[in-house]
């Protein structure tokens, strides 16, 4: 019986942030594609789109005119999922159908007036831009909120609707479910190592090198061990940070730079508009002792092997767990492959 070793032979490997295990069998990347083939985006978008519901100076659905901005833009979402003064819903214990309230507001943050601008393509000022946008949202509705989640859909694979790019801040009157295993296995964490769960895994990845993709002077972004998608990849500060909110100058700089490296490999990956949801988790605006949250950002893109052949959380995944061929550290490698200059930058500078 040939040793077990991690890139032939399938094995599980735990997720200790949400308590779940994901398959992986790597001997499987081998199997011939006859799945679907989805047609690639359009690439050029016009820097300004008279139609577009989120450019500058345009109409809106409801009649309301954006401003003529000139960095980000941040407005309620006309259709909000969540509204401020929903009536409370009655305190249930009901063991089968239970119910409860949920409060909150939906904004949108367009990230720069540039109608065809996604963040790697965007210049680090514009980047910083938007991630004082993000504080700044954070910040204001985490007075009022005990949860602040700020994210991005990208791209048409990801359901967005506008292909302006932006991002999204919903704040709830709940701890939302990720949220939820996040804050308790971090705490249970913190309670068995009297250290953040977080900063003892970037000081891991850090000393080890193999499922790193970008390193900045303050910032590490990695496949996780335990990563799920492809190219899923986690966006971690490498010193002790509860929220966006507590980043310093020079961490908050650093982290425009951090990103458009990332996002630069991953559109350089299969030279295209990359899509993903990605998010930031940071600890909860409530009354807890919050030492054991560490500030991180997830970044869950769909594709696989070509910018049109995307996994499927489907069959097995939606059944039993989550399953992947490719390992992460073959993914890491894959994205450090790459340049972490944007493909369109590169060719402009030609
Ligand atoms: O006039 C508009 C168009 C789009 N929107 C909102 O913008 C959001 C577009 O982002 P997504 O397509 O990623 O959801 C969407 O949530 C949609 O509700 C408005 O609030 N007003
Ligand atoms: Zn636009």
């Amino acid at each position: 019986m040939t040793d077990f070793n991690p890139i032939d032979h399938p094995h599980r490997r735990f997720n200790p942030l949400i308590g779940q295990w994901v398959l992986v069998s790597p001997h499987r990347a081998k199997r011939p594609w006859q799945g679907q083939q989805e047609a690639a985006q359009p690439e050029t978008l016009p820097q300004h789109d008279p139609d577009c519901f989120l450019c500058p100076g345009n109409t809106r659905v409801t009649g309301d005119k954006n401003p003529d901005y000139q960095n980000t833009f941040v407005f309620t979402n006309d259709f909000a999922a969540l509204m401020t003064d929903t009536p409370l819903a009655p305190e249930s214990q009901d063991p089968l159908m239970r119910c409860q309230s949920a409060r909150g507001t939906s904004r949108v943050i367009c990230f720069s007036p540039d109608h065809s601008k996604t963040l790697p393509e965007l210049t680090l000022p514009a980047l910083e831009s938007v991630i004082a946008a993000w504080q700044e949202q954070t910040a204001e509705l985490g007075r009022s909120y005990p949860w602040v989640q700020v994210f991005e859909n990208k791209g048409a694979a990801m359901g967005c609707s506008n292909p302006h790019p932006h991002g999204q801040v919903w704040a709830n009157s709940f701890l939302p479910n990720e949220v939820e295993h996040e804050d308790r296995l971090q705490r249970e964490y913190f309670q068995q190592h009297s250290s953040s769960m977080l900063l003892d895994y970037v000081q891991r990845e850090l000393a080890d090198g193999s499922r790193t993709v970008v390193e900045t002077e303050h910032w590490l972004a990695v496949v996780p061990y335990w990563a799920a998608w492809p190219f899923e990849t986690l966006l971690l500060p490498k010193t002790a940070v509860q929220r966006i909110t507590d980043l310093g100058a020079a961490q908050s700089s650093d982290l425009a730079l951090a990103l458009k490296k990332l996002t630069s490999r991953y559109d350089n990956l299969f030279q295209c508009s990359f899509p993903y949801s990605m998010g930031w988790h940071g600890a909860p605006f409530n009354e807890a002792d919050n030492r054991h949250w560490q500030l991180h950002a997830h970044f869950y893109p769909p594709l696989l092997r070509s910018a049109t052949v995307r996994k499927f959380m489907v069959g097995y995944e939606l059944l039993a767990e989550t399953q992947r061929d490719l390992t992460a550290e073959q993914a890491a490698e894959r994205l450090r492959a790459v340049s972490d200059v944007h493909y369109r930058e590169a060719g402009a500078k030609k």
